[in-house]
Parts: structure tokens; sequence; C-alpha cells
């Protein structure tokens, strides 16, 4: 019988690495979801940043080392993992492919990689959460509807979800003119249905000369660290903050008791020309002192970006658009193929670096003109 999702999940043969996925993608994309998953915000100068500075450090390589007995594994929060890459939190998957998120887990759990599932999913959670035989764990927004964001979060947690990623990098949405231009909405049959039922924020109803943001209702129901606090008091899950890139936020995080902290720029969506993640990352790495897990994402295209990130002080990586153009491409198989791609790439590079564990990666890795 003639299955019309075969199409969507061969893999092509040309496909040597993640980058390769991109043209694929593009392909299979309307122009205005194409707009909405590859695009960041206003001039993308941080968009292009992330994955330039990754490309602009260089490696130092090491002589026969001894590699008997290497690996990558891990442990965060008690969870075991095979690598130091993890999903990122990506809203709507449904707009790049008929079963969205359940084609991403799927593939996750082949390719034993946890998955990060986005409040905005465009599958439930819960029908999510029964597919998976890999750690997940819930990017929570914070919900003008408080009582619905405590729901949201006991919901994740009686699904089994094993930490909570709170995003706070995005108090209000960047703006994306890329999208504007293209004319990008959600399409009939994609919502983010976890949402459901939620009172929604009253429209703004500013004229012309009032303040387009300040002063408005948005704001005035916008999370502050008041509600990381009060999301502190609601769960035992491990708490992470998404969205980090100032020491001081990071400070504050310690304080705060949070339990993880992920240095990103939401891919360069939201505060256009930020540094990119991996130019801060020594710096937050200062504050934190290893005292909890640093993850970071933005820009991991190359199984080195993840070698780099992990000598800078992170103890981990998410990729984001990178997996969508694969689902986008050949569905679970592609996604299960791009993470596969990205672990023999950090192998390779852990090898010719002289990393047998995890443990042996650190700054020295990296060629610094000069010193
Ligand atoms: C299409 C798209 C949707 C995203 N949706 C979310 C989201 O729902 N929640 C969130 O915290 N981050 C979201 N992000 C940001 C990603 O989690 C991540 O920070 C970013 O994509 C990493 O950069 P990379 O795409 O260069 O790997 C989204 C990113 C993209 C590209
Ligand atoms: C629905 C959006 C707020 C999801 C998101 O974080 C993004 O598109 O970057």
């Amino acid at each position: 019988m003639h299955d019309p999702l075969s199409k969507l999940q061969q893999i092509p043969a040309s496909i040597a690495a993640l980058a390769d996925y991109e043209s694929f993608a593009r392909e299979r994309m309307s122009e205005q979801v194409w707009a909405y998953m590859a695009g960041g915000a206003a001039d993308e100068l941080t968009l292009r940043d992330n994955c330039a500075a990754f490309q602009r450090l260089r490696l130092r390589s090491r002589a026969l080392p001894d590699l008997t007995d290497g690996h990558t594994r891990l442990e965060l929060f008690g969870q075991r993992f095979e690598q130091p890459i993890l999903l990122a939190p990506v809203a709507y998957q449904k707009l790049v492919h008929p079963d969205g998120e359940l084609a991403t887990v799927l593939a996750a759990s082949a390719a034993r990689v946890g998955m990060v599932v986005s409040t905005q999913a465009s599958v439930a959670l819960e029908d999510i959460a029964r597919q998976a035989q890999t750690p997940l764990w819930f990017q929570l927004y914070v919900q003008p509807d408080r009582a619905f964001t405590r729901e949201l979060v006991q919901r994740a947690e009686a699904a089994g979800y094993q930490a909570l990623v709170v995003t706070v990098d995005a108090p209000v949405s960047g703006l994306r003119n890329r999208e504007q231009r293209a004319g990008f909405a959600l399409p009939e049959g994609v919502e983010a249905v976890n949402l459901r039922g939620m009172r929604s924020l009253p429209p703004t109803t500013a004229r012309i000369g009032d303040s387009p943001l300040f002063g408005g209702p948005l704001l005035a129901v916008a999370p502050t660290w008041r509600e990381l606090a009060w999301l502190r008091s609601l769960t035992c899950l491990p708490l992470l903050v998404k969205g980090v890139m100032h020491p001081e936020d990071a400070r504050r995080a310690l304080a705060e008791g949070i339990d993880g902290i992920i240095v990103s720029n939401h891919g360069g969506r939201t505060l256009d020309t930020q540094p990119a993640t991996i130019e801060v990352l020594e710096e937050i790495a200062r504050v934190v002192e290893g005292r909890l897990p640093l993850l970071l994402d933005g820009g991991v295209r190359r199984g080195t970006d993840v070698l780099k990130a992990l000598a800078l002080g992170a103890s981990a990586v998410l990729v984001g658009r990178p997996y969508v153009f694969a689902l986008a491409t050949a569905g679970a198989p592609g996604v299960c193929h791009a993470l596969q791609l990205l672990r023999a790439e950090l192998e390779v590079a852990m090898a010719l670096t002289g990393c047998r564990t995890l443990a042996d990666i650190g700054p020295d890795l990296l060629w610094r003109p000069g010193r």
C-alpha cells in the first residue's frame, strides 16, 4: 500500500552533516512557516552570530591519546544521558510534520536523547509523554492566568516529566520582522493544545499616541523573579531557567535556589544584537563555579560546537532548528539521523583532542592566539 509519509521519511543520501538538512527542509515548507522556523528577531544579527561565534573558535588537537573505554555519558539531576545533547523546546512542530512532537519524541527515544517539550507544543504534553522512552523535561511559559500555570506544572509532573524549564527571556515577544514580512500565522489545525481552556488576556486597546507596551495589560502580568520563587515552592522537580545571558541573572538564579541554568538567547529570536551564547558562557560559568548544571543553546551545529561549549563550562547543550529541519525533511528517522550525526561528530572531536570522557574536556582544548 502507498504510504503517504514515505516521501517525508526518506533521508536524502547526500546528507552528511546537520546543515545539509536545511535546504531540504526549506523546499518542504511554505515561505511563512520557513520564516517562523528559520527566522530570528529584527535584523537577525544574533541569530547569525550564534553560529559564527562557534566557527571563530579554534581547537587544539592532541597526539596519540589512549582512548580505551571512552564514552560520552553524563548525569544531570540524577538522570542518565548517553550524550551531552538534548532537544531544545520548539513550539508547533505540526507545522513541519503531520505527527509533530510525536515524531520527535519517537526519534529522541530511539537516539536516547533527552527532549524538552514546549508549553506551546502542538500535541498534548500527556500524549508526548506516553510515547517517550527517554527523559522528558517540560518548558514552561508562565501564563497570565497563574492558576492555569499551576495546573500546567501539575499536569507535567503527573505525566512523568522530570524537570521544569522556565523560559525567562521572553516576557514580551521579540520583533519578528521576517515573520511579519512573510505574513506568518498559525494555519488551521495547528494550535497550542496545552493552553486550551485558558482565560485569555484582555486585548490591548492602545490608541495612536499611547505607549505601545508600558502601562498596558501585557507587562502587568509578565513573569518576574517573584513567579520563579512561587514556582520553586510549587514543585519538587528540578527547576531550570532558560534564557540567562547576564552573569547577574545567573547569580540571582543561584540565590533563588534554581537547580540549573540554560544560557540562551532564544536562538536569536528575542532581543537582537545580543552576543552569541558561546561568547557569554565563560563569564557565566565563572559565577556558577560548577555549583549547578549549566547548559547552553544557540548555534550548535557540529560536534566541535558541542565540544567547545563543554570546554567553556557547559555540562550539556541543546539544539533547536537543526532537528526541526530534519523532522521536516524525513520525519522521526530524520531527527534520529541528525542526532546520530551530531553524536558521531562529538566523539570524533573528543578523540582528536584527546578526551576519553566528558570529564577530560576543559578550556585547554581551545587555542587562543598569543597564549
Ligand atoms: C521555531 C522555534 C520555536 C521555538 N519555541 C520555543 C518555545 O516554545 N519555548 C522556548 O523556550 N524556546 C523556544 N525556542 C527557542 C529554542 O528552544 C532554542 O533556544 C533555540 O532554538 C536554540 O537555537 P538554535 O535553533 O540555533 O539551536 C524556539 C525556537 C525556534 C527556532
Ligand atoms: C509560541 C512562541 C512564543 C514560541 C517561541 O518561543 C518562539 O517561537 O520562539
